[in-house]
């Protein structure tokens, strides 16, 4: 398996401020990395590092050569923030960084590939937020590079928006592109990383396959129960073998497998508590995200249970989904 990226004890001060600690990393050919972690973290700082646009103490190498050396034709990069010229239309400012490379794919491919063939001949500056985002993940495409870094690519991106960005991402990913993305959607991640780096106070603090980060810490599968009747449901469970805890108007039950739904269900039915929503869920990378950092929703409460915030469905397996997945870490 050959290195795209290779990282080894990388270190970045400003000032005071110690933006990454030592961090050792390593990207295969053709693999897509995720980058997850708490604001001021360090990622955007990693993505800097290792695309040649910040100077750092410690080794990088990218296709073995230092990351200044690697010839632009073949890196795309969408920094964190960035503002084309305000009175070009995105046809023009597609067309523009494509000029810029010995070789490009065509505007138009570009602009279809991210949703704007009708907005093509509108000004940036007249664009919503999201279409701005996609005009600059357009401009990071347009070199047709091999190597992707996208700093929050979806940021401000609708729903509809940010699923075909997805398809966009995986398809690039099949033809052989690798991508080191960061992103604060622990559902973007999951769904398009073959492996995640959590980095906290600039240290990656855990790596591996969001099924290998799950197993390790996202905990156990839980029922949550929205009734108004927390304490009693709690009784009726445990007596009926269940594990449950009550938090607010919120029930979670741990370790519950979906064949089991049924009777937790029916011990509720037989107490006679009424329940607004019953969702089971498996443990996801958001759990392991809550777990490791010890963060908590918005406005939410964190429960010991494994942190399922109170009133809400948590992603992404939900059999009754009562509510759009609450994505803790956005
Ligand atoms: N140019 C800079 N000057 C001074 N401090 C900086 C600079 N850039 C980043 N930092 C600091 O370095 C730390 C890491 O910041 P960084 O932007 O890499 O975090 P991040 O994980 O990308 O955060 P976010 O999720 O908010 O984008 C933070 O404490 C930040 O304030």
């Amino acid at each position: 398996m050959n290195e795209a990226v290779v990282a080894a004890g990388v270190s970045k001060r400003y000032g005071e401020t110690v933006a990454l600690d030592g961090v050792d990393l390593s990207v295969a050919d053709g693999e897509v990395f995720g980058l997850i972690g708490p604001n001021g973290a360090g990622k955007t700082t990693l993505v800097r590092a290792l695309t040649g646009t910040t100077p750092v103490d410690g080794e990088i190498t990218v296709r073995g050569a230092a990351p200044t050396a690697v010839d632009a034709d073949r890196i795309g990069l969408l920094p964190q923030s960035f503002s084309p010229p305000a009175r070009l239309t995105a046809r023009e400012l597609i067309d523009y960084y494509g000029g810029l490379y010995e070789t490009a794919r065509s505007t138009e491919e570009v602009l279809a590939a991210v949703g704007l063939t009708d907005a093509a001949d509108s000004w940036y500056e007249t664009l919503s937020g999201g279409q701005q985002r996609r005009v600059c993940v357009g401009i990071a495409l347009v070199n047709d590079p091999d190597l992707l870094f996208l700093d929050e690519p979806t940021t401000g991106i609708d729903p509809a928006g940010r699923q075909s960005l997805w398809s966009l991402l995986e398809e690039l990913a099949d033809g052989g592109t690798t991508i080191v993305l960061t992103s604060h959607s622990m559902t973007e991640v999951q769904r398009l990383a073959d492996r995640v780096g959590l980095l906290q106070d600039g240290r990656l603090v855990a790596v591996g396959t969001p099924t290998e980060l799950i197993e390790a810490h996202g905990g156990d599968s839980r029922l949550v129960i929205d009734t108004d009747q927390p304490e009693a449901a709690v009784n009726a469970l445990r007596e009926a073998d269940f594990a449950a805890t009550a938090s607010h108007t919120t029930v979670v039950v741990t370790g519950v497998s979906p064949v089991e739904i049924g009777d937790a269900a029916a011990a509720l039915s037989t107490a006679g508590i009424d329940y607004g929503s019953l969702t089971w869920a498996e443990p996801s990378l958001e759990d392991v995200y809550l777990q490791l950092t010890g963060e908590q929703f918005a406005g939410g409460e964190r429960l010991d249970t494994g942190g399922v915030p109170a009133g809400t469905t948590t992603e992404p397996n939900a059999v009754t989904p009562t509510a759009e997945p609450q994505e803790g870490a956005e």
